[in-house]
């Protein structure tokens, strides 16, 4: 299902496990940060509304995407129970938008592999400013608050 069919912020919070005891890392990107920001809130919105206790959700700033790989990995090492990498990559003249989608994709993917913290995409790669609004907050919702619950689920089985 395409996200133009689907509002990115629903959830139903009687599916969802209690969030209080869970510790939380979240890696932003700061290129185009009225859209990452956009995305943090809504992230760390529904993670209190989830149950989560503020101070134990710790906020880490990367200069773009593609430092969310190595933030993500010293995240981990912060003892975090989940980890969420917030960016947003946006096409420009050249092939560069590819190699960044590409390489924050496979980092990420690793430190799936590699580490037993799951790490959470939270990265939106679009064609346009206008699809990065439209997914941080906008009429499509917000991938922040989609991220947050994925992180609480992952979080959760974690544990078993
Ligand atoms: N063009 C975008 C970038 N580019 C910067 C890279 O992510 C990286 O910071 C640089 O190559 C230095 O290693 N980053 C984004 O997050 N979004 C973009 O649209
Ligand atoms: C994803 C990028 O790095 C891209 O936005 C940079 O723009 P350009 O390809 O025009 O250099």
């Amino acid at each position: 299902m395409a996200t133009a069919n689907h509002n990115l912020s629903n959830y139903d919070k009687s599916t969802i496990p209690n969030a209080k005891d869970f510790r939380f890392g979240i890696v932003v990107s700061e290129w185009n940060d009225n859209v990452t920001n956009g995305l943090f809130k809504g992230a760390l919105d529904a993670l209190l509304d989830c149950g989560a206790l503020p101070e134990n959700v710790i906020k880490w700033d990367v200069p773009g995407s593609f430092e969310l790989i190595y933030g993500s990995k010293k995240m981990i090492e912060q003892n975090v129970d989940v980890v969420i990498a917030i960016g947003c990559v946006i096409q420009g003249e050249t092939k560069h938008f590819d190699f960044v989608c590409d390489g924050v994709t496979q980092g990420i993917k690793d430190l799936n592999l590699t580490t037993n913290t799951p790490v959470i995409f939270c990265v939106l790669t679009d064609n346009n400013m206008q699809q990065s609004i439209d997914r941080s907050g906008g009429k499509h919702g917000n991938k922040g608050t989609e991220a947050a619950i994925a992180a609480i689920k992952m979080a959760d089985l974690n544990l078993k």
